[in-house]
């Protein structure tokens, strides 16, 4: 057994890898960090909990943190930065889901993220948690960035059409729709029932954070030399509380036949996490709810030049918390699948 800390385990994403991890075999969860919850027991912020996850929440404190295998920032942006050279020092891996440390260009994050990036020395050892890219840099690797939960269902869209260069690059669009809960658990007015509930609309439209971040990742799969991946990004708010929906459309460059269906399901044969549905479906957010599955689909209506794909994550899952428990395994030197093989709610 390794012992763990996950460090903001009272927000959405550290409540559900406490919910992940009181069911994986090989992990006790040791601590748990929330400034406003201190000595408050788990049971009793989230009784579903209750006799499978009895300690309380503490002070966020590194030292204590270092005597962890494995610590989690499940913390807003410029948390973990913050605290994070001390554990590497110690040699304390760290699966941090934020945004601190997926970036590399310094400037880059620092211009989205609008402060000064506290731990820039340790950005380029961290690795890009996303596995079916990535797996064997997150094997060996101490510091693993999670990726975001719109860019992993982006990513996972587009990435068999720009590694083998079959679309134009430069014509990347991405409608992405999220429920309220990738907005965390941070009261706001904006993220109210009678604000969200009945309506839908796009936000962020003008540059949302995750844009560089999933360039970046659709770069790092193209072939050497080939013209940069640039997509437009337009987010939107549903009104449900978990899961991601993600239409992409890209440009095929050749008007040669392609079958698809073909490539999407060769690709992601081997992922245990990742799942192309027969030709012609619709995935569906409630097919992944409570899942840590991508799935996909691959469509190109009426065989036009178009690719329209399909993908639904459910972002506090594959998109955070499943995807942090799916990296910790790959470091530890665990199933990939450990504690992970819950299929989606019904209905
Ligand atoms: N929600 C989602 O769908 C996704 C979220 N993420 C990322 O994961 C991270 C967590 O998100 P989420 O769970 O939604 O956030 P929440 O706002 O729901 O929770 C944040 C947690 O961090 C703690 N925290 C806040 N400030 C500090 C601080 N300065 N020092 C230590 N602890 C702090 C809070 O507890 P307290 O203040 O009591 O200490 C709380 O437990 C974020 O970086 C987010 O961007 C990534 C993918 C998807
Ligand atoms: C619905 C909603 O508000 N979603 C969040 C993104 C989710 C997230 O937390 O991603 P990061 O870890 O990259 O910040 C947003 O658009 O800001």
């Amino acid at each position: 057994m390794i012992k763990a800390g996950i460090v903001g385990a009272t927000g959405y994403t550290g409540a559900e890898l406490l919910r992940l991890l009181v069911n994986h075999p090989q992990v006790e969860v040791s601590m748990i960090t929330s400034r406003a919850e201190k000595g408050v027991a788990v049971s009793n912020l989230y009784p579903s909990l209750r006799g499978r996850c009895d300690i309380e929440f503490c002070e966020p404190d590194v030292a204590q943190l270092a005597s962890c295998d494995v610590v989690f920032f499940a913390t807003p942006h410029g948390v973990a930065q913050s605290m994070m050279a001390p554990l590497i020092a110690k040699g304390t891996r760290v699966v941090d889901l934020s945004a601190d440390f997926r970036i590399k260009d310094i400037a880059t994050w620092e211009l989205w993220y609008q402060q000064a990036h506290a731990c820039p020395e340790l950005v380029e050892q961290a690795v890009y948690g996303l596995p079916e890219v990535n797996r064997e840099q997150i094997v060996n690797a101490q510091l693993v960035a999670c990726p975001g939960c719109y860019p992993t269902a982006t990513q996972l869209a587009l990435i068999p059409l720009l590694e083998k260069g079959l679309v134009d690059p430069t014509r990347l669009i991405a409608n992405a729709a999220s429920g309220v809960s990738g907005a965390g658990r941070q009261a706001k007015v904006d993220n109210l029932m009678a604000e969200v509930t009945d309506s839908y609309k796009a936000y962020g439209v003008a540059g949302h954070r995750h844009l560089p971040e999933i360039e970046q990742g659709l770069r790092e799969v193209q072939a050497a030399g080939a013209v940069p991946a640039e997509m437009t990004f337009v987010p939107h708010l549903l009104p449900m509380i978990r899961g991601i929906q993600v239409t992409a459309y890209a440009e095929l460059t050749s008007s040669d036949a392609i079958d698809l269906q073909a490539l999407f399901a060769e690709r992601y044969e081997q992922e245990s996490f990742v799942d192309v549905m027969p030709a012609g479906s619709c995935p569906q957010t409630r097919w992944v709810k409570g899942s840590n599955q991508c799935k996909i689909a691959v469509h190109q209506p009426q065989g036009r030049n178009t690719v329209v794909v399909l993908s639904v994550i459910d972002n506090l899952c594959k998109g955070a918390s499943g995807q942090a428990v799916q990296n910790m395994n790959l470091m530890m030197g665990f199933e990939e699948t450990m504690g992970l093989e819950q299929v989606a709610l019904l209905p």
